[in-house]
């Protein structure tokens, strides 16, 4: 397709965006435009846009498809300013925002200007920020979802679509109210309990440096996104406020639950329940990404000495094969440690595991 595409907000995602838009569409013009200088400066030097617009007027006037990618409240403001520009008759505005319901609410201002404003949200991410982690194959699997209001004709959603095509994403469309509840459970909740499981450990840690260093694959796992922005995640939660708060009652019953289990020594209910969380988890869709997103972990039995970690990397390189991911499981305390090497695809891992296997006699499993 050809047009003009403004991308306001080049961080993690609007860089992303940018670039799947530009491998599917090589003839289209990316315009950008971020309030912090750095970014559109670095954006425009790794190539993920065209051209640095000087502000939203400079870059919105002429586009045909417009994509904000700003922290929600930003969003809204990032409305407001639009409905008061004239802009292209048949311009597509589309944001990428982790709340809706607020989001979709302002957009009646572009309503009423009879300008097309459709709600977005990919449903995949990092808890890393800034265009510097941007990646083209961020979104591929995952699920990219939609709210478009009642009067958005489907020609303009099959639009919408076709200029995101390059995100292999699987698009779905469903209402604000539906969106913000489901991403509450699934996405903005979890963040909450990951920040108060690293809040309680340091607490608990005090002056004890053993207890951070001791902090191995569980809590890794399951922090991981605490490390993601703190500005973005507290307007995320102002956002969803309600929904949050009716999770958060739902969570104090369940740990209460679990604490009863504990304190009658209740044996037979306490398996229950980790049965019952393990047999849901384990049936959650493994290829595709979204909430849980798909990891294509490789682990590798390694001895533990100096260099062992780039012997390793050295030869995937050889083998021009990409990871994403490398970490060291610091559970065992014998002289043997587990490598988890993350790759993007399945066949990756498998070209890895024959590489590893064909180098070195260390062992290797897709489990552990
Ligand atoms: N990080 C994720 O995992 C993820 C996933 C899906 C959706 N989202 C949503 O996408 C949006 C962007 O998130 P991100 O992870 O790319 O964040 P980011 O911090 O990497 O990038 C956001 C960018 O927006 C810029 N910005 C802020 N206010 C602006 C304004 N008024 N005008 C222009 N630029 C402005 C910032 O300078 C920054 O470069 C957020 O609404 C977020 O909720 C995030
Ligand atoms: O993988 C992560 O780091 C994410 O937190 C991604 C995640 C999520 O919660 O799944 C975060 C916020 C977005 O709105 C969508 C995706």
């Amino acid at each position: 397709m050809k047009g003009r595409v403004f991308v306001i907000g080049l961080g993690l995602i609007g860089g992303s965006l940018a670039l799947c838009i530009k491998k599917e569409h090589p003839e289209a013009e990316i315009i950008g435009f971020d309030i912090n200088r750095e970014q559109a400066r670095l954006a425009k030097m790794l190539g993920v846009i065209d051209e640095i617009a000087e502000n939203i007027p400079d870059g919105a006037q002429e586009s045909d498809l417009i994509i904000i990618s700003a922290p929600v409240n930003d969003t809204k403001s990032i409305i407001q300013a639009l409905s008061k520009l004239t802009l292209k008759p048949d311009v597509l505005i589309t944001d990428t925002g982790s709340t809706k319901q607020k989001i979709v609410e302002m957009a009646t201002k572009l309503k009423e200007r009879g300008i097309t404003f459709i709600g977005g949200h990919p449903m995949a991410g990092s808890h890393k920020s800034g265009v510097s982690a941007a990646k083209e194959i961020l979104f591929e699997n995952a699920f990219y979802l939609l709210t478009p209001e009642d009067h958005i004709t489907s020609e303009k959603i099959e639009l919408l679509k076709a200029w995101l095509i390059g995100t292999k994403a699987k698009f779905l469309t469903i209402s604000p109210q539906e969106h913000d509840y489901l991403t509450g459970v699934i996405s903005h909740f979890p963040h909450i309990i990951a920040a108060s499981i690293v809040r309680q450990t340091e607490r608990l840690s005090g002056n004890e440096n053993i207890i951070p260093r001791l902090a191995a694959g569980g809590f890794r796992d399951i922090t991981r996104i605490a490390s993601s922005s703190p500005q973005m995640w507290k307007d995320i939660l102002m956002h969803n406020r309600e929904n949050l708060i009716k999770l958060l009652n739902q969570w104090q019953e369940e740990m209460n639950f679990v604490k009863e289990l504990l304190e009658e020594g209740n044996e037979k209910g306490i398996l229950e329940y980790f049965s019952q969380a393990k047999q849901f988890r384990d049936g959650l869709p493994t290829k595709e990404k979204g909430a849980i997103p798909a990891f294509y972990d490789l682990f590798v039995d390694i001895p533990d000495y100096p260099g062992v970690v780039s012997e390793i990397t050295g030869y995937l390189a050889m083998e021009k094969i990409s990871i994403t991911n490398i970490r060291i499981l610091e559970t065992r305390e014998d002289i043997h440690g587990v490598l988890v090497i993350s790759f993007q695809t399945d066949e990756d891992r498998q070209r890895a595991e024959k590489c590893i296997l064909t180098y070195t006699n260390y062992t290797t499993s897709i489990g552990y």
